[in-house]
């Protein structure tokens, strides 16, 4: 029997954190005297520090104060209401990246700061559509940093698929229209598109990133048909502000969030869906090439929430 963990088994550990926090933050609350009107505002609170947002936190005391008022109030029962509230959230913006492109291909543009696990993200999303039997290509659109660039070459290479870099230093926009050109002339499905993530000068990136479109739309009016927005969980409510900051610079069409296993603060991912009702790819619970995954939102929601049917 192979030791491999399924991607349950990975979502709902790598989420442990997130899901003992919660706990933490609740434990004490549960009460076997009736429920009261300071248990519901700790609740409240709770849950906000939990990073699952204010509306959420509202929603909740709310169907508590429904259900339960004046009543005793179990842990289970509680993460149960949790779970659902949050499957609720998540189910409309849970959305698989389809490659639908024609003509082909369909351009992916991946956007986020350096160090959100945008490099990596690129290969584990690269490896999903090679499980599916889609011709993937790699642009090096990173074009400041050879580090970037290196990495990017060193995934190709693990993956099989072909690359197309440029000097560090160089034009983004170039590689994006050679790698466009090239990915066309070879039949690939779908060509995947790393960029800088510099935040520190917003014009500098947005100039970037309009000049890369324009290229793009030269070649092909519909690319970037995707512009995915890769965000780090561990960053918390930070993570928030990246979203509207890069909603500023590009059309955002879609997020990842990454590093899921490596914090106690992917409430936020209920957070960032709630507020700006963006689809959600994918998540990474793990560092290896199979840890990024689609989501099932009910899976999801009890592996935040950690009902007994997560643990
Ligand atoms: N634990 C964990 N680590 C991750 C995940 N995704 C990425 N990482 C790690 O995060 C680190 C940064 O990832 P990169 O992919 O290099 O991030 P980047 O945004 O391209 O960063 P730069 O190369 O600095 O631009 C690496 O050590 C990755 O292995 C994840 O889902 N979980």
């Amino acid at each position: 029997m192979s030791s491999t963990p399924s991607w349950r088994e990975r979502l709902f550990g790598g989420l442990k954190r997130t899901s003992d926090r919660l706990g933490d933050n609740l434990t004490g609350l549960f009460t076997k005297a009736a429920l009261d009107d300071q248990t519901l505002d700790e609740i409240e609170e709770a849950l906000i520090v939990s990073d699952l947002g204010p509306a959420m936190a509202v929603r909740i005391r709310e169907r508590l104060a429904e259900g339960r008022f004046n009543k005793e109030l179990t842990e289970e029962y509680l993460r149960e209401i949790i779970a659902e509230e949050i499957e609720k959230v998540l189910a409309p913006v849970a959305r698989e990246l389809e490659i639908e492109a024609f003509p082909r291909p369909q351009v992916i543009l991946v956007i986020g700061v350096n160090g959100s696990g945008k490099t990596t993200t690129i290969a584990k999303l690269a490896n999903l559509f090679l499980e599916q039997d889609y011709g993937v290509m790699l642009a090096a659109g990173d074009t400041f940093r050879a580090a970037a660039i290196g990495q990017l070459k060193i995934w190709a290479e693990r993956l099989g698929v072909p690359i197309v870099s440029g000097k560090e230093g160089g034009d983004a926009a170039g590689v994006v229209f050679e790698a466009v050109k090239q990915a066309t002339e070879t039949g690939i499905d779908v060509l995947i598109v790393d960029t800088a993530g510099r935040l520190q000068n917003k014009r500098e990136l947005m100039d970037e990133l309009d000049k890369i479109r324009r290229v793009l739309g030269r070649l092909n009016p519909a690319a970037p048909h995707d512009v995915v927005l890769v965000l780090d969980a561990t960053t918390g409510q930070n993570a928030l502000s990246q979203i509207e900051v890069f909603q500023d610079v590009a059309k955002v069409t879609g997020l990842v969030m990454t590093k899921l296993d490596g914090t106690a603060r992917g409430g936020i991912l209920v957070a960032a869906a709630e507020k700006y009702r963006l689809p959600i790819h994918a998540i990474g619970v793990g560092e290896k090439i199979e840890d990024l995954r689609p989501f099932d939102p009910g899976d999801m929601a009890k592996a935040i929430a950690g009902t007994a049917y997560a643990r």
